[in-house]
């Protein structure tokens, strides 16, 4: 018997009025697995990416969570199940600091689960979240953030937070949009970094979108390719690069430029 995936999506067709943008798309991530999404420009990898977290709604097919339908679910209630995701665009409170930002997501997730929050040995909700949020920042080495006005630090540290932010969460996936946009190379591997990290910490599968070929060499155990659409290729990183189908695609193109 094979196991159930952790998340699947089974002929699923996203329009935009008349457009079809993604037709017929079906893929399975196991748990623990990385997978990215790449794509010439307009392929519709975006809008897989928001069918999947719930942003937008399917005109037809399904997307299952551990085995149970999710796609008629809200994105939060996609989140609160275990599906944790960045943006493209922060969502960071920018008039708060890091370990404020945190302690906001780490509420959150104690509402959803119904988790006691102090009363052990005298400490206070207030500080049992704080020290929840500075802990986090620790474990991802950006302690250095903790009392930093989320609008005052680099753009690579506000892409380190949104890690940060849901983690909080503790989801089982993470969907990262585009995780290294517009980084700094150097940045870019110390994101890269931090992925890894977290993923032999806390053992979370990954779905990304990513334009850096380096970046998805990097992180993704499988490759799905799109393009028009469609998926034209799968499989492991070697299999994807070697494939005639996706080299005609990206025809005149450096594959290691064009992912995006
Ligand atoms: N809100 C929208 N309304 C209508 N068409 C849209 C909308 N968003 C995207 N599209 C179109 O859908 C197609 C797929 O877009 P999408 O953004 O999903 O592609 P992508 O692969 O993510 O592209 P990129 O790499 O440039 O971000 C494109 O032709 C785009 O113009």
């Amino acid at each position: 018997m094979t196991a159930t995936p952790l998340l699947e999506a089974r002929d699923l067709c996203v329009s935009y009025g008349a457009f079809d943008v993604i037709k017929s798309v079906s893929f399975s991530v196991p748990e623990q697995e990385a997978m990215a999404i790449i794509g010439p420009n307009g392929a519709g990898k975006t809008t897989l990416f928001k069918a999947l977290t719930g942003e937008i709604s399917c005109k037809s097919g399904t997307v299952a969570f551990r085995g149970s339908e999710v796609t008629g679910m809200p994105a939060h209630k996609r989140t609160a199940v275990g599906m944790g995701r960045t943006f493209q665009v922060s969502r960071v409170f920018l008039d708060m600091t890091a370990t404020e930002n945190l302690i906001v997501a780490l509420e959150s997730r104690h509402r959803n689960k119904r988790e006691r929050v102090g009363g052990w040995w005298r400490t206070s909700p207030a500080d049992q979240l704080r020290n929840e949020a500075e802990d986090l920042l620790d474990q991802l080495n950006i302690g250095y953030l903790r009392n930093e006005v989320a609008a005052t630090i680099s753009h690579g540290d506000k892409k380190r937070l949104e890690l940060a932010l849901a983690l909080a969460l503790e989801p089982t996936i993470l969907m990262l949009d585009e995780p290294t946009a517009g980084m700094a190379p150097a940045d870019r591997m110390q994101i890269v970094d931090m992925i890894l990290d977290i993923r032999k910490q806390k053992g979370v599968a990954v779905v990304m979108t990513e334009h850096d070929m380096d970046v998805i060499f990097a992180i993704a155990d499988s490759v799905m390719v799109m393009n028009y659409g469609e998926v034209i290729a799968s499989g492991t990183v070697d299999e994807v690069r070697n494939s005639p189908t996706v080299r005609k695609v990206y025809l005149g193109e450096d594959m290691y430029n064009a992912a995006g």
